[in-house]
């Protein structure tokens, strides 16, 4: 009916990261928005932006959601922009959302510079502050939880999330 976490929080905030150790922890399978998105379209998310952009980016990631969020027991982790979508914030009211934040200087440090981010292209930074200040009053909008990943180890925000999960 519904997963035992879900993760949202910027690029490099570390979504994917912590989820996976989540799931280990718990002995819950981890589910990952962006890959199924990759695993639907049969390429990377980068490609999928070149050669229909963002808006067919986002209709795939919001069918991705819908069925992500009946995975009962799955720990998930949603991509970076999942929040944009105002239907999509509606339907996270329900669930267990814990938002990673992190400074724009470690989640700068954390992303370096590479393709597989298609909206940070370009200053790497400025894209990244730009999109942080659009989007922190979403993430505080659909958690339940805000943890501050800055300086503190995977494992360690995995444990205090498993804490809180009671
Ligand atoms: N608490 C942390 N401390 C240091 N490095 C971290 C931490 N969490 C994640 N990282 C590193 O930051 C990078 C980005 O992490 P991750 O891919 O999990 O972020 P994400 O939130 O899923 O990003 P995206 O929205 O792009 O999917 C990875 O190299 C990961 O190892
Ligand atoms: O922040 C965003 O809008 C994105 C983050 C990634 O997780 C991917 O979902 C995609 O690159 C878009
Ligand atoms: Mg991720």
């Amino acid at each position: 009916m519904s997963p035992v976490v879900v993760l949202v929080g910027p690029p490099g905030s570390g979504k994917s990261t912590i989820a996976a150790l989540l799931a280990s922890r718990l002995g819950k399978t981890h589910r990952d928005t962006d890959t199924d998105v990759e695993n639907e379209a049969g390429k990377p998310i980068s490609d999928i932006f070149v050669d229909s952009g963002e808006a067919a980016f986002r209709s795939l990631e919001r069918a991705a959601i819908v069925a992500a969020l009946q995975d009962e027991g799955a720990v998930l982790s949603l991509g970076g922009g999942a929040i944009l979508d105002a239907d999509t914030r509606a339907d996270l009211a329900g669930h267990n959302v814990v938002f990673l934040d992190v400074s724009l200087s470690e989640a700068a440090k954390r992303v370096g510079l590479g393709v597989a981010r298609p909206l940070l292209l370009g200053n790497v930074r400025t894209q990244l502050r730009n999109l942080m200040e659009a989007r922190r009053p979403l993430y505080a909008e659909v958690a339940k939880l805000t943890v501050d990943t800055d300086g503190r180890a995977p494992e360690d925000l995995a444990a205090e999330i498993v804490e809180h999960l009671g």
